[in-house]
């Protein structure tokens, strides 16, 4: 099986080589007519408003947006994560980004703060454990991450953690925790407030600069 990796802007070659490791062949998607090889996708994190710019540069919304109407697997890390989400809330982009939707639920871009704000935590995913097997826990890595603030009645969600406690975006203070959807690659949660002591990143995040190819 061959998987798209849609390749406008940030961590797609991580997402490659992490598909290259397990024995799947990935494919970067930079056009719409790419798509039509791919019999699933990825959409990488990096930077959702530049992404967004980019994918309409290229014309893709309306490729992107039928595949994932047509029910193929697709999967958003973070900044996908936004992509894919039927709302976003803290957008930098003034009337909002354009997002492809498809995932009954709603994002707030920054939800853990700035990027000095990143941070790393293990996340328990039990249902991927029975399935799969493999560690009891998940080593995530949010960088500058999304939440989750609200998902629809059909989505499933595999792991919630507490959010920060002087998070002030949330509709209701008294709820202590955001849902974290499938995000099960590069994403994860802390519980406090955090510092630029919580950030434990073993080495920088790669970015790939934007390739245009016409
Ligand atoms: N690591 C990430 O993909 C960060 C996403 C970023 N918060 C955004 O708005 O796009």
């Amino acid at each position: 099986m061959v998987v798209g990796v849609l390749a406008l802007q940030g961590s797609f070659n991580e997402h490659i080589a992490a598909l290259k490791r397990v024995g799947v062949k990935g494919v970067e998607i930079r056009k719409p007519d790419q798509l039509q090889s791919v019999k699933a996708l990825i959409i990488p994190g990096g930077e959702s408003t530049t992404m967004a710019k980019l994918a309409e540069y290229h014309n893709l919304f309306p490729a992107l947006r039928d595949f994932v109407k047509m029910g193929k697997p697709v999967w958003g890390t973070c900044a996908g994560l936004i992509f894919l989400a039927d709302k976003a809330i803290g957008e930098a982009k003034i009337g909002g980004q354009e997002l492809i939707g498809g995932l009954n639920c709603t994002v707030h871009r920054n939800f853990f703060g700035s990027q000095i704000q990143s941070f790393v935590a293990e996340l328990s995913i039990p249902e991927i454990v029975a399935k799969e097997g493999g560690p009891p826990s998940f080593h995530g890595v949010f960088i500058r991450a999304p939440g989750i603030l609200e998902v629809g009645p059909e989505v499933e969600v595999l792991a919630e953690v507490p959010a920060p406690s002087d998070q002030t975006t949330k509709s209701d203070p008294a709820d202590e925790s955001v849902e974290m959807v499938n995000e099960t690659s590069q994403e994860a949660s802390s519980s406090t407030s955090l510092s630029s002591e919580d950030l434990k990143l073993s080495e920088p995040p790669k970015y790939e600069l934007p390739v245009f190819q016409q």
